[in-house]
């Protein structure tokens, strides 16, 4: 469905400088400097599936992003998604795709979000049968039957984040990109969106995903792909991405005596939740979980425990942390 093959991107900037001197000297003499947002990218996403696409921040995700939505244009390359070249065709691909941004709203402000449905269905040319069945089935699925005809501006964030993703699916769109889907929503709305996104995956559409909200990570996507500076470091399903860091566990514990800073090989306190309760990463390649126990039972009484593999978010750190280990290594040699 997507194919993307050694697609870069790099954009000219103005170097400014640093001290006054500099930025004076660089204002009449203004040199070029080269930024290489996106290197070398090669991957291929097919029908139906639900990608996470991840990275810190400049890692280069909305750069590709932009290229895959067909606003840019890559300096090399190539991506056909849907059979066409998305900044060629854009016309044809922009009728077959979708955008929700979390932080950018395709609403009007004043007006309900139904007439901004009806000016999508024109834009779109949508038949009216087809805008009415799907407009029904969206707004049952999400239950908004009545929000939908309020004025945006008097709506919940999860209401309009609902009413969003009615936007953006009105035209039946086969492949989906979301930014951010769930930014700033409380518990429930957040498992209301994740749902609506799974249910619509379930009948198809293929999902792109990007966010910093490793939850949305672990309960929605099949596959991860973590690029740092425009390259790509991971590429792997959530499972194989779990399997790498298999061996670490992180426990959560309940003890009578408190735990003090304590140093031992294969064992990291993640987190002090109280002063009896704290969550520790075992290396259980290093510290076998039995021995773990039995010490730590030992040494500070186990009242309560949970053994869990490690979030994603914990794997996301040590990933991050293994390329800058690379390039420092790199930069010595
Ligand atoms: N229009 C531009 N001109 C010059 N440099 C740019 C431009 N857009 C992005 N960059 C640079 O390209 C690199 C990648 O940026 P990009 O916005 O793609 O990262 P990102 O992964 O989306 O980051 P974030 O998570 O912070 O949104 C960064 O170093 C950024 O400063």
């Amino acid at each position: 469905m997507i194919e993307v093959r050694n697609l870069t991107k790099t954009y000219m900037t103005y170097e400014r400088g640093h001290t006054l001197r500099e930025v004076v000297k660089n204002l009449i003499r203004r040199p070029m400097k080269e930024i290489r947002a996106v290197n070398d990218l090669s991957f291929t996403v097919p029908q139906g599936e639900m990608l996470a696409f991840l990275g810190p921040n400049g890692a280069g995700k909305s750069t590709t992003l932009k290229m895959l939505t067909g606003v840019l244009h890559p300096t090399a390359g190539e991506i056909k998604a849907l059979g066409l070249v998305p900044w060629k065709q854009r016309r044809e691909y922009v009728g077959r795709i979708g955008a929700v941004f979390g932080q950018k709203s395709q609403l009007l402000w004043d007006i309900p979000p139904v007439d901004a449905f009806y000016m999508n269905k024109a834009i779109y040319g949508v038949p009216e049968r087809e805008y009415r069945k799907t407009l029904d089935e969206l707004t049952g699925l999400l239950e908004v039957g009545d929000i939908i005809r309020k004025p945006t501006r008097q709506l919940s964030l999860g209401e309009r984040m609902k009413c969003e993703f009615i936007m953006a699916m009105l035209h039946r769109p086969e492949l989906v990109f979301l930014d951010e889907p769930t930014i700033g929503l409380d518990m429930i709305a957040k498992e209301n969106i994740r749902s609506f996104i799974r249910s619509m995956n379930r009948e198809g559409v293929t999902f792109i995903l990007t966010t910093h909200d490793l939850e949305d990570v672990e309960l929605l996507a099949e596959r991860v792909i973590v690029i740092n500076r425009g390259e790509i470091v991971v590429d792997d399903s959530l499972v194989g991405l779990r399997s790498r860091l298999g061996h670490k566990k992180s426990v959560r514990l309940t003890t009578e005596t408190a735990v003090p800073d304590i140093q031992k090989p294969g064992l990291k306190i993640a987190e002090r939740i109280g002063t009896l309760e704290i969550e520790v990463e075992i290396d259980t390649a290093v510290l076998p979980l039995k021995r773990f126990i039995r010490d730590f039972n030992e040494a500070y009484g186990i009242a309560d425990m949970a053994i869990d593999s490690i979030a994603i978010e914990s794997i996301m750190k040590e990933l991050y942390k293994e390329d800058a280990d690379l390039e420092t290594a790199a930069a010595h040699n």
